[in-house]
């Protein structure tokens, strides 16, 4: 589908499902520093076409400008003559509209997902057991069991969308770059802030279960 047959209308609810969606984050300090990335799929989607509208590079998320959002290609390309820059990481929301074909990814840095992910890297993910809010991501199985990938960090970003195609757990919809932040998706923006939410609080469950963990056994 060409950018310019998706209809004006379905452009706009996108930008105004972002808008809403960053400002609920950053009243809750889910942007510290210009931090985070925030998408929305927009139009019909094949493998390799689709849009999507992302928001602009190093912006401060909690205020308004016209400025904040721009829409690009399935190469991460802008579709309109503009002189926004997409996230720096736009090749990763590529990657994962890519292989899973969702409707939003969100992107956030918290002390609690930066802090797991260094405390399980060397596992490779990040077990999280029999917890409530697995249900979250449609795993329903009674005391369910997932890992949540934990992914390297490069500076070079290209570098980082292999270890994305490599380490995507279909059940999972979530990835963790380590010391850097989680990427989690859905079908639309109300599944993909569903499982942001239920991940930063398995997140803190984890930190705080661990750290309890090891004060006991050192009693
Ligand atoms: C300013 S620190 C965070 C960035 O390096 C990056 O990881 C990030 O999440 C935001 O980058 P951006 O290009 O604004 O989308
Ligand atoms: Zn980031």
């Amino acid at each position: 589908m060409d950018f310019l047959s998706i209809p004006t209308e379905d452009k706009q609810r996108a930008l105004t499902e972002l808008r809403e969606i960053k400002d609920l984050f950053a009243a809750r300090n889910w942007f510290p520093g210009t931090s985070g990335n925030l998408s929305i799929r927009v139009g019909d989607y094949e493998p390799d076409s689709f849009h999507f509208a992302i928001t602009a590079s190093g912006k401060d998320k909690s205020v308004h400008t016209p400025e904040d959002f721009l829409f690009v290609d399935q190469d991460g390309k802008p579709c309109e003559t503009t002189r926004l820059k997409p996230s720096a990481e736009t090749l990763i929301h590529c990657e994962l509209y890519r292989l899973t074909g969702c409707g939003a990814i969100f992107h956030t840095h918290t002390v609690f997902n930066n802090v797991v992910s260094e405390w399980f890297w060397e596992r490779g993910s990040i077990p999280v057991e029999g917890v409530e809010l697995i249900k979250a991501f449609n795993i329903w199985d009674e005391e369910a069991h997932i890992d949540i990938p934990v992914i390297p960090n490069y500076a070079d970003i290209p570098k980082i969308v292999p270890e994305v195609t490599k380490r995507f757990d279909p059940r999972v919809p979530g990835i963790m770059l380590r010391k850097h932040g989680i990427y989690a998706w859905g079908a639309n923006a109300f599944e993909a802030k569903r499982h942001l939410e239920a991940f930063e609080f398995l997140f803190e469950y984890v930190y705080r279960w661990e750290l309890l963990k090891q004060s006991k056994a050192s009693i």
